[in-house]
C-alpha cells in the first residue's frame, strides 16, 4: 500500500461512470495511493471534497460555475482538464481548426482534415456557390459535438437531393475513402495510443451513381461499453492485416494536438487517404473518450494520476514559498501530519509543474518519485 494518499473527485454521466470507474481501476488506483472519490452531483462541488484532483465530463454553464468556485475555494487543486480547454472539442469547426495550427517536420507522411463548410440555415444549403468546392459523396455531422445522442447523427450525402433532409446548423465534410478502417489515438497525458477500428466501406464512382440520396448513421465506430480493442477484436473484424501508421508520427500529431489544446485527456480519429497512402485526415477529437476499450486502460490511467500527483508533490519540496501553496485537501493530510516536515512531504495541493502549454508534465522517473517521498 502507497503511504501518501491523494483524493481523486470525478463528476461524470452515468454512462461514463459505469464504463470508467471499474472496480479494476479503482483498486488499481487505491493499491498506489489514489482514491477516486465520487462527487455527488445533488450538492454542490464546493461543499464536497476537500479533493487534491477533480476529474470531470459534464456540460453546461452550472457544472463551470462551480468548477470556477472551486477553484476559488482550492486554488491549487488540479481540474482535469479547463472548462475552457474543453469548450473547443464542443463545437465541430474549432474542434479541427487547431490541427491546421500544428507544425511537425515528417518527410514521409502528411496530415490535415477533409475539405469541409459549415452551414448554419437552409437557405445556403441549397446555394451551391456556398459549397462549390466539395465533391460528393459528403458527409453531414452536426456542428455541436455536446455528447447528446443528436451530436453523434451523421449522413452520409450522394447527391444534392440528398441535402433536402439535412437540418443546420451542420458541418458538411468531403468523404474521403479510407480503406474501411480509423485510427483512434488515445492521450492521456504524455501517454499515446492508437488502435484500429471498423469505418465506414469506401464509396466507388460506380456506387456513388446508383446508390440512395442519403445513409444516416450513428456511431459506426463506436464499441459496445464492455468490449476492448484487442486481437480477437481485430481478427473478427478483419483488421489484422491493415497496416498502422508510423508511431513516431502519430505521436508527434498527438502531443501537438496536447500542447496547442492544453488538454490531458481526449481521442482524436485518424483516416487514411486511399488516394496518397502516406496521408492522414483527423476527423473528429473527443474529450475523455471511452478509455475503458483502451487495452490496459487500469495501469495507464493510474501510472497518470500518480505521475501528476507526485510531481506535484515533489515540487512543493523545491517550492521556495511552499508554505503558501499549502491548503488542506488530501486524505493523508487530514489524517496522519503530525509536523511541518510531514505536511511538506504529504501535501499535494501546491503549484504544479507545467510545460509551455501549461500542462502538468510527468518527466518524473520512478527513482525521482521514490525519492521525492523520501524527504
Ligand atoms: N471525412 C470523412 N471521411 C470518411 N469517413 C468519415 C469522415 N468523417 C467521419 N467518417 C466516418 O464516420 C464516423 C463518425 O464520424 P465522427 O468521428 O466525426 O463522429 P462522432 O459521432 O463524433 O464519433 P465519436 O463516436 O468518435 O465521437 C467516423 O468514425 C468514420 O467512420
Ligand atoms: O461510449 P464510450 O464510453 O465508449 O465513449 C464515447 C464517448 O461517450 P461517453 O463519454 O458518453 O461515454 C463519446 O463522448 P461524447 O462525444 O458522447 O461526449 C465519444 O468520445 C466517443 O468517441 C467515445 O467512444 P470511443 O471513441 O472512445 O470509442
Ligand atoms: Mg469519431
Ligand atoms: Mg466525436
Amino acid at each position: 500500500m502507497a503511504e501518501t494518499r491523494f483524493a481523486i473527485g470525478y463528476a461524470l454521466a452515468p454512462k461514463k461512470q459505469n464504463s470508467f470507474i471499474q472496480d479494476s481501476l479503482v483498486s488499481l488506483a487505491k493499491s498506489r495511493g489514489i482514491y477516486l472519490v465520487r462527487i455527488d452531483m445533488e450538492r454542490s462541488l464546493v461543499d464536497q471534497g476537500p479533493f487534491d484532483c477533480v476529474l470531470h465530463k459534464l456540460y453546461g454553464d452550472d457544472w463551470k460555475r462551480q468548477l470556477q468556485d472551486f477553484k476559488v475555494k482550492y486554488p491549487n487543486a488540479v481540474i482535469l482538464d479547463s472548462p475552457d480547454a474543453i469548450e473547443r472539442l464542443h463545437n465541430r469547426i474549432s474542434m479541427l481548426q487547431v490541427v491546421s495550427e500544428l507544425k511537425i517536420e515528417d518527410h514521409n507522411e502528411t496530415f490535415g482534415i477533409p475539405k469541409q463548410i459549415v452551414i448554419y440555415d437552409k437557405e445556403t444549403l441549397f446555394d451551391r456557390q456556398a459549397w462549390e468546392t466539395l465533391k460528393f459523396p459528403v458527409i453531414a455531422k452536426p456542428l455541436v459535438a455536446d455528447g447528446s445522442a443528436k451530436s453523434h447523427k451523421m449522413a452520409l450525402v450522394f447527391n444534392h437531393d440528398g441535402l433536402n433532409q439535412l437540418k443546420p446548423p451542420i458541418v458538411l465534410q468531403e468523404f474521403v475513402n479510407h480503406g474501411g478502417v480509423i485510427f483512434k489515438v488515445y492521450v492521456v497525458g504524455e501517454y499515446v495510443k492508437c488502435v484500429k477500428r471498423k469505418s465506414l466501406p469506401d464509396v466507388s464512382e460506380d456506387k456513388l451513381r446508383v446508390s440512395e440520396d442519403l445513409l444516416s448513421f450513428s456511431q459506426v465506430s463506436n464499441l459496445a461499453t464492455n468490449e476492448r480493442i484487442d486481437d480477437k477484436y481485430y481478427k473478427r473484424m478483419q483488421l489484422d492485416d491493415t497496416e498502422m501508421p508510423p508511431q513516431s508520427f502519430i505521436t508527434d500529431i498527438a502531443r501537438g494536438l496536447r500542447q496547442a489544446m492544453k488538454l490531458n485527456l481526449f481521442n482524436f480519429d485518424v483516416i487514411r487517404d486511399s488516394r496518397y497512402g502516406n496521408r492522414y485526415l483527423i476527423i473528429d477529437i473527443n474529450y475523455f473518450p471511452g478509455y475503458a476499450k483502451m487495452p490496459g486502460y487500469e495501469t495507464v490511467l493510474t501510472d497518470f494520476f500518480c505521475d501528476i500527483m507526485y510531481k506535484k508533490q515533489k515540487e512543493v519540496v523545491n517550492c521556495p514559498d511552499e508554505k503558501d501553496c499549502l491548503i488542506n485537501t488530501g486524505l493523508d493530510r487530514r489524517q496522519t501530519h503530525n509536523n511541518d516536515k510531514d505536511m511538506r512531504k504529504l501535501i499535494s495541493n501546491t503549484c504544479c509543474d507545467v510545460d509551455e502549454g501549461g500542462l502538468p508534465v510527468s518527466t518524473i522517473s520512478r527513482e525521482e518519485k521514490e525519492n521525492s517521498l523520501q524527504v
